[in-house]
């Protein structure tokens, strides 16, 4: 069993993952209580990549303080894309690839397999990525992207935006439906990175419904997503997740 994996150990609060694009970033993040950290340019989409450079100093200066995620982009990219370096970066346990504008590809699956075992080969978990807005995003549907990460013995299944201007994971589903759906990605046996727009008020029903790791950027930033991170704004976060998640919380819960 991987650190990693001892980490998601099912029972356990959920980690704060912040997504951060660089040293400075990084420091706030992890002042204000964030125990996962993650790579990614806010600049360039949903799941911009860093440079290589920047992913290693930024690894440098983690010094094994959290675990280390790191977006990649999107895979219909990927052929041509600078990212491709960060694969050979040690120090990244997960890794994170989307799907969007492959929803008429008939061979994605096939695609993300082969991505899958070269992520693997190079000492990462591939991340399955579920758009909350998969039809905007022309990305194939979350119970296609479920069925594959379970076929394929994944670790980890993001749920993310891909349009962060249009609509939260938490609109994006019906309600009942989201809790369901992570309900599902837990009893196959894989942690559920519950992302998307969540807001600091979506705290308590994201740890409610299983999250293993709740993953923002835009709530933990001054303003918008692509400013700074902001580290009252990550501690308030940190703080709704610890009280989620404490005695008293899980007594009311269990009532
Ligand atoms: O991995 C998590 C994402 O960086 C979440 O970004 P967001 O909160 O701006 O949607």
């Amino acid at each position: 069993m991987s650190r990693l994996d001892e980490i998601i150990g099912r029972g356990r609060r959920p980690r704060l993952l912040v997504s951060v694009r660089d040293e400075s970033e990084l420091e706030d993040a992890i002042s204000g209580g964030a125990d996962w950290i993650d790579f990614k340019e806010p600049d360039e989409g949903a799941l911009g990549p860093v440079s290589v450079e920047m992913a290693s100093r930024m690894v440098e200066a983690i010094n094994e303080r959290t675990p280390i995620s790191a977006a990649l982009g999107e895979l219909v990219d990927w052929q041509n894309s600078p990212s491709q370096r960060i694969l050979t970066v040690q120090g990244i346990g997960v890794v994170k690839l989307g799907l969007a504008g492959l929803a008429s590809e008939r061979n994605w699956e096939a695609m993300w397999l082969d991505f899958n075992q070269h992520a693997f080969d190079q000492g990462k978990q591939l991340a399955a990525v579920v758009y909350a807005d998969w039809q905007r995003a022309v990305a194939p549907q979350p119970d296609a992207v479920l069925a594959m990460a379970i076929r394929a013995g994944a670790k980890y299944v993001l749920i993310d935006t891909w349009d962060k201007k249009s609509c939260s994971t938490m609109s994006c589903f019906s309600p009942g439906e989201l809790e369901q759906f992570v309900s599902q990605i837990n009893r196959s046996g894989m942690a559920t990175v519950l992302a998307g727009s969540l807001q600091l008020a979506d705290v308590p029903s994201a740890t409610e419904m299983g999250a293993d790791i709740i993953a923002v950027r835009g709530a933990a930033c001054e303003g918008l997503r692509t400013n700074k991170i902001n580290p009252d704004s990550v501690r308030a976060i940190r703080e709704a997740l610890d009280l989620a998640t404490s005695a008293d919380f899980t007594v009311t819960i269990d009532q």
